[in-house]
């Protein structure tokens, strides 16, 4: 058996990951055609390269079928309930950073905290007899922040994409998504409640708690600790 090491097959993170590696002495690169998911490993043995979606990487984990994975803490703190008891976070890898945020209209000047968002949460569901819509699809990280800063009266609704337009379609009141220059959230005339970010997420080295680690595995994964400097 080896130790199976999933990374992003394509999109934002998948490049830099194997820069991340290469500089490291650890060599990954895609085999066969464009299109084909099938990898190498050079610089070192018994590891097995599996390429798949940054977003499916914390369920591969959380499941055993990979022994590490490389994917954002976001990702890993959204899709899996527990995230701690069966994954450990081995080693932030310093790219694919982004803060998770909440933002509203920034025509709504006396909204400025999470506080504020309450105040007007409740005031809406008053006026409109519904509860105000946020749009985003991080569930499970918004729920909890909100639950945590006492923020009730709100529904989510879900958004896989072009999130920051639901605002202007009118489909939600307020927006819960990944920002890193600001950019998208500028353009739609959107403003970041202050008091920091629900999550600040960088690309990061996973380990299974749930995956079977062999004694031959253990050995090759203490290998390539060293290799890459990682001391937990
Ligand atoms: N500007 C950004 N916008 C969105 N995500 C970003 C940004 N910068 C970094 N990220 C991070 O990149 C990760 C998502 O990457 P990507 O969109 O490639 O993966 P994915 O969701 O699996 O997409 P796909 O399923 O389309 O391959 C998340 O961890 C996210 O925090
Ligand atoms: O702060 P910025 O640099 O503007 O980046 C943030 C935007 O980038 C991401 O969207 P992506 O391009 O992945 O498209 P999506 O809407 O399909 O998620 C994210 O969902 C934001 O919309």
């Amino acid at each position: 058996m080896s130790v199976k090491l999933g990374v992003p097959s394509k999109g934002r993170l998948m490049e830099k990951t194997f820069d991340w590696f290469a500089d490291r002495g650890v060599k990954l690169s895609r085999t066969g055609s464009d299109r084909e998911y099938a990898g190498a490993v050079e610089g070192i043995e018994g590891i097995e390269l599996v390429l798949l979606s940054a977003g499916e990487i914390p369920r591969e984990l959380a499941a055993g079928r990979i022994h590490l994975g490389v994917t954002g803490s976001d990702l890993v703190r959204e899709k899996l309930a527990l995230w701690e008891e069966k994954v450990v976070e081995l080693e932030p890898m310093g790219f694919g950073h982004a803060d998770l945020v909440i933002a509203v209209p920034r025509a709504w000047v006396d909204v400025t905290t999470i506080d504020d968002l309450d105040a007007v949460a409740a005031a809406f569901r008053r006026r409109h007899g519904f509860r105000l819509r946020i749009a985003t699809k991080y569930h499970r990280l918004i729920r909890d922040y909100l639950r945590a800063g006492g923020v009730a009266d709100y529904q989510l609704v879900d958004s896989q994409g072009a999130t920051e337009g639901t605002v202007k379609n009118e489909t939600a009141e307020a927006i819960a998504d990944i920002t890193s220059t600001g950019e998208t959230l500028r353009a739609n005339h959107l403003k970041i409640l202050s008091g920091g970010p629900v999550h600040r997420s960088q690309a990061t080295l996973f380990k299974s708690r749930q995956a079977d680690w062999t004694p031959e595995d253990r050995m090759v994964l203490a290998h390539l600790k060293a290799m890459l400097q990682i001391e937990r």
